[in-house]
């Protein structure tokens, strides 16, 4: 098959919380008509991207073209899980346009990337680029910069290990293997500070990939998808560190066990306003890296959906509870991995009370 006529497929990459959802969400908005088929993939199990993707009621996102991969981290499940879906989606009749994949925000692209190497695969689909989806406000914060001392102080002790934290250095494979950055959540600094974010990204990369800058993920299609890099032909120039670190004869398995998730779920929500105000002092104290999900609010005929990056929390009532779906309180916790699960449990739960 000539290159033309292979299906293109978009990477969307970037750390927790970055704005990879609302960018795709933007996309499908202003799709035009294009088919796209989506492969979400999530760290948590209890599919909350999907769900809000679901619910955006556009036609270009019916639910058939959603497809949940939330059996763990798309990099780490290739074989398993994103090659099958792969099969089954380019075994369809209706053959989409447009791939489009949003990686978990713990997931490193280069694996998935040079999965489209694969014979099956490679000649039917080909990466039209790697988009890298940046929290401009949580880099200019130093979100990234070695503040996690404690865990580096324990990487530093043990010779096996890289001498960077589990954050830093995610972020910064994901920014390796990049066409386009997005610089997202620029309406929450000063362009000074955008500038330094982009100075600073671009001072730690060889190649020079595009920056766009962005608000609430508001990023024309045209700009996102038809980049026409084949970025699986690159891939191996575009190396992790966990890939540099095996070269250098280390034996020491990606598994993302540094990170940790786990599902909470409560009952009705009596004091919405109450509930976040603790919920913030919660993540602070835990360093939650992100909470996510929906809530019951008593009274309330929709449902309360809760978006948590950092200290920062959004929430929005986003549909109405179904006719026979449970009314019920879930949420999603991801931290690093001595986060303490019993006591984050304890204290939602009398949040909620
Ligand atoms: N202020 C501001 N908030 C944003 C922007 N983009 C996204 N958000 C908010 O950030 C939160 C996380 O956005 P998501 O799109 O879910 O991020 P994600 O990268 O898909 O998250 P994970 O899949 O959990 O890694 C949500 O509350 C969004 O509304 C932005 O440009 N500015």
């Amino acid at each position: 098959m000539l290159n033309g006529s292979k299906i293109p497929a978009t990477v969307i990459t970037g750390f927790l919380g970055a704005g990879k959802t609302t960018l795709i969400r933007h996309m499908l908005a202003n799709a035009k008509g294009k088919r796209i088929a989506l492969i979400i993939n999530e760290f948590g199990d209890l599919g909350v991207d999907g769900d809000v993707l679901k619910g955006c009621g556009d036609e270009v996102c019916s639910e058939d073209d959603i497809v949940e991969l939330n059996n763990g981290c798309i990099c780490c499940t290739v074989a398993d899980d994103f090659i099958p879906t792969m099969e089954k989606l380019l075994a369809r009749k209706d053959r989409p346009d447009h791939i489009v994949i949003e990686t978990s925000g713990l997931a490193l692209p280069q694996p998935l990337v040079a999965a489209f190497n694969w014979p099956g695969i490679k000649t039917q689909v080909t990466v039209d680029g790697v988009v890298t989806v940046v929290d401009s406000a949580a880099v200019a914060a130093g979100r990234f910069a070695h503040d996690h001392d404690k865990l580096d102080a324990q990487r530093l002790a043990d010779e096996g290990l890289d001498h960077e934290s589990p954050l830093e250095e995610l972020f910064e494979d994901q920014l390796t293997a990049a066409d386009l950055i997005i610089l997202n959540k620029a309406d929450l600094i000063s362009a000074g500070d955008l500038e330094g974010v982009r100075a600073g990204i671009l001072g730690h990369m060889s190649r020079k990939p595009v920056f766009v800058e962005a608000r609430q993920g508001e990023v024309a299609p045209e700009v996102l998808l038809g980049l026409g890099v084949g970025t699986e032909d690159d891939i191996a120039n575009r190396k992790s560190h966990h890939e540099l670190h095996h070269e250098d004869g280390h034996e020491h398995d990606h598994d993302h066990d540094e990170f940790e998730s786990f599902v909470v779920e409560l009952g009705p929500v009596g004091d919405a306003a109450g509930f976040m105000d603790g919920l913030k002092t919660l993540i602070v104290s835990h360093d939650i890296l992100r909470l996510k999900g929906f809530a019951d609010i008593p009274g309330k005929p929709m449902r309360m959906v809760v978006q948590a990056v950092g200290s920062r929390i959004d929430t929005h009532f986003d549909r109405p509870w179904g006719g026979g779906e449970v009314r019920q309180t879930r949420l999603v916790v991801i931290g690093l991995h001595d986060i303490d699960e019993t006591a984050i449990r304890a204290s939602l739960a009398t949040l909620a009370g």
